[in-house]
């Protein structure tokens, strides 16, 4: 399935972040359970899951198998992923990257980090055009300091806006249709940088995490993909399956109604 076909699904995306302390004497097996029922239950109502890399790789070789594992089973479920990783660097090895995350492992969409500029980006965008995947450069982050860099003053505009703009007119290359495969991570958190960069980024699809936990509201509008890891994969703290569904029902009902 091509990754663009995400933004015709529902617009939630479940964050999985799995913290193995949560998960009784064999963490892994219980992991790989939680999550495929969750996944199975909740996959047609889904636009994607997200895969933070950090969460697997900090389990060792057993982690990158079930991040494998979890990713392949979505695909299989006709559910996109998208693995965070916010991966950047010159680009010889972003093309490793980009190999890495779109081709090898069964991403969908990787999001990537900006600070190396755009020749850096290029073999992410080129390999999601070859794979039919889908890229998210990080833009305005959910995070309380991140106008320490994002928001500095470029030529009148905060420098992510500066950033929104340079990536709609690099993103006209990649589109199909109303949506190019050059998306951008914008925090749900700030919902002002959100309607600014749609402005400035008609194109791109947004996807913004940070609903939830980090005290983002659902924000409704076309291309917007709504990520929560915490709040979907362990309401009140910790796994549980019917209160995860719960709240995926309740998010749902917020941003489609
Ligand atoms: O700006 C960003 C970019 C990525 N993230 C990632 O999303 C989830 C958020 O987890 P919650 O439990 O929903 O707070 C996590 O994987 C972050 O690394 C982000 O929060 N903000």
């Amino acid at each position: 399935m091509d990754f663009l076909e995400a933004l015709s699904r529902p617009p939630l995306v479940l964050g999985v972040d799995p913290r193995p302390m949560l998960h009784g004497p064999e963490p892994l097996a219980h992991i790989r359970r939680y999550t495929f029922v969750l996944l199975e239950a909740l996959a047609p109502r889904l636009a994607a899951a997200k895969f933070q890399l950090a969460f697997f790789e900090a389990l060792g070789p057993e982690g990158m198998a079930l991040l494998w594992e979890l990713a392949s089973a979505s695909r299989v479920m006709g559910l996109p992923v998208i693995f965070d990783g916010k991966r950047g660097d010159i680009g010889s090895t972003a093309e490793a990257y980009a190999r890495a995350y779109l081709e090898a492992f069964p991403g969908s969409a990787l999001t990537v980090n900006p600070y190396l500029g755009l020749d850096a980006l290029k073999p992410f965008f080129q390999a999601a055009s070859r794979t039919g995947g889908g890229v998210f450069v990080l833009a305005k982050t959910s995070n309380p300091g991140s106008g320490f860099i994002q928001d500095l003053p470029v030529e009148g505009r905060p420098l992510y806006l500066y950033l929104a703009e340079a990536l709609e007119r690099e993103g006209e290359g990649y589109r199909e249709g109303t949506w190019s495969r050059v998306g951008m991570v914008v925090g749900a958190t700030y919902p002002e940088a959100v309607a600014r960069v749609r402005e400035r980024a008609p194109h791109a699809p947004l996807l913004l995490p940070g609903v939830g936990a980090q005290g983002g509201k659902p924000l409704k509008g076309e291309g917007l993909l709504l990520a929560a890891s915490r709040a979907l994969y362990y309401p009140g703290g910790r796994p549980d399956l019917k209160a995860a569904l719960e709240a995926a029902e309740a998010l749902l009902k917020a941003l489609v109604e």
